[in-house]
């Protein structure tokens, strides 16, 4: 079946069909590394890992490419505050989102480019859309370029929005400006503002708008033409409105599907570093086990809103621990029969349907449920056969949402890299070994053995499989 998915500017669910049968290229916006995460930035990026989890269980190869955007007024305003460099400010944060990304086991984009890594590429967009009339210098020796919206008709397509009613562009200088919806492509120097924060350009010193940023990168890192544009709902306008009008203008055709997630609300509000509501995903993290974060962040359909409040983690805490206790409970009476740690890798189909329809994650965690119900009363009328094929098909869509309980990335009791690669070798050896013992290849079960000690890890046989640690 193919992929349907709700393309925003189309305001219609889609099939998705890849430009390149196989392939599929991804840009989201990433943060504007200004202040710490909070867990409206965490769910935004989930969402996407969700989507590129399936895509790629689809078969599909996904190009995914998140920026980050460590140039802006607030960072600026804010380092000023910390008496930092702007720039030690914004990888202080940056490594912030990382790490949140990292404890929920969002893999890591194929390219995470820097906006200040391509201010060249920005500077040939703009003058690519000067040339063709559609951006023009302030005329006040500000240094400022404005597209110039009045030139490009289709302004307003991603969110069918008529000149008269858009709101005036507030980065732009009212009155240097020929409309008010016009808005910052590169902005001149100021007064005060640090040397390091300015490039030079064809307008003079300055920096690039945030959103000719967007339109850079995605071109530079995935072609003028891409498959899906993702975001926070918040971002529809104007960024990403003005990111669609400014790479149309300069001949590009950009996205094919423009994807956007609901946000996370406390009390009807945004949840927003400015408004000062933020849940901070440290502060989260803190509460329980990430994988009941990302649980709880992920729960919900991607395009809903959700609204924070206390005792949210609660249930979906609950909903983990009846996944685990069937895990637990299928591998004991498992473990030592022929059906022991079988599996076939392939979730049922009434999960990829449910995936398939505009990545309905409530449905899917459904079928999820449903399976452990299932796989519980095959294990209640000792049915190992029905029982074994429930714990594959749960470990395989757990692993798709990026939930398996025992993924090593959830496993172990860091979320280092190195140990989460360790974990993953040490649990293939030591799933070799089982199968060399039940073959009765009682030489190689030892010989692994003896690696792993003189590795410098120490082997425990339980009633429920192996279990390692460190000497
Ligand atoms: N409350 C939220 N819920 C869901 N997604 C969000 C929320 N806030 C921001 N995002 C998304 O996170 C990504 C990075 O956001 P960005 O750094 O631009 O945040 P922001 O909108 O400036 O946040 P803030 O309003 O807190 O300053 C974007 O895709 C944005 O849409
Ligand atoms: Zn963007």
């Amino acid at each position: 079946m193919t992929m349907q998915l709700y393309d925003s500017k189309a305001q219609a669910l889609r099939d998705f069909v890849p430009l390149e049968a196989g392939q599929v290229s991804m840009y989201v916006c990433g943060p504007t590394v200004q202040s710490s995460p909070h867990i409206g930035h965490l769910r935004s990026a989930l969402v996407y890992d969700q989507l590129r989890r399936w895509l790629s269980y689809r078969g599909l190869n996904v190009t995914f490419v998140r920026n980050v955007t460590d140039i802006d007024d607030k960072i600026l305003i804010n380092a000023q505050g910390s008496k930092e460099q702007w720039w030690a400010l914004a990888y202080r944060y940056e490594l912030e989102f990382t790490a949140g990304y990292q404890r929920l086991g969002i893999l890591a984009p194929t390219y995470e480019p820097r906006a200040t890594a391509s201010i060249t590429e920005m500077q040939t967009l703009i003058s690519t859309l000067i040339e063709r009339g559609h951006a023009y210098a302030a005329p006040d020796e500000s240094g400022d370029v404005y597209f110039d919206s009045a030139s490009w008709a289709a302004y307003g397509a991603l969110t069918h929005q008529s000149p008269g009613n858009m709101e005036a562009a507030t980065d732009a200088s009212p009155r240097a400006k020929r409309d008010p919806r016009d808005f910052a492509l590169w902005k001149g120097a100021k007064e005060g503002e640090p040397a390091s924060a300015a490039w030079p350009s064809p307008w003079g010193q300055g920096r690039p708008g945030w959103h000719i940023e967007c339109s850079a990168m995605a071109a530079r890192y995935l072609g003028d033409h891409f498959d899906i544009h993702g975001g926070g709902l918040d971002l529809r306008f104007p960024h990403h409105e003005n990111e669609l009008a400014q790479s149309n203008a300069a001949g590009s055709d950009f996205a094919n599907y423009w994807v956007h997630n609901g946000l996370v609300n406390v009390n009807g509000q945004k949840m927003s570093k400015s408004l000062g509501n933020s849940v901070f995903a440290a502060e989260l993290l803190d509460q329980a086990r990430s994988i009941v974060v990302r649980y709880f962040l992920g729960a919900a359909h991607y395009r809903s809103t959700i609204d924070y409040n206390d005792g949210s983690l609660a249930e979906a805490e609950a909903a983990l621990e009846r996944v685990e206790s069937f895990l637990d409970r299928a591998d004991r009476r498992l473990s030592g029969t022929r059906f022991a740690g079988s599996g076939v890798e392939v979730v049922p189909e009434d999960f990829a349907t449910a995936m398939d329809d505009d990545l309905a994650v409530p449905q899917a965690l459904g079928v999820l449920h449903d399976t452990v119900r299932a796989g519980n009363a095959a294990l209640d009328a000792e049915d190992l056969h029905a029982a074994a094929s429930a714990r594959s098909e749960v470990l395989a869509m757990s692993e798709v949402l990026g939930i398996n309980p025992l993924s090593p990335g959830w496993t172990v009791a860091t979320d280092e890299p190195a140990m989460v690669a360790l974990s993953a070798l040490v649990e293939r050896l030591l799933g070799d070994r089982t199968l060399a013992r039940e073959n009765r290849d009682y030489a190689a079960a030892d010989r692994i053995r003896d690696e792993l000690v003189a590795a410098g890890i120490t082997i425990e046989d339980t009633p429920s499989g192996a279990h390692w640690s460190f000497d």
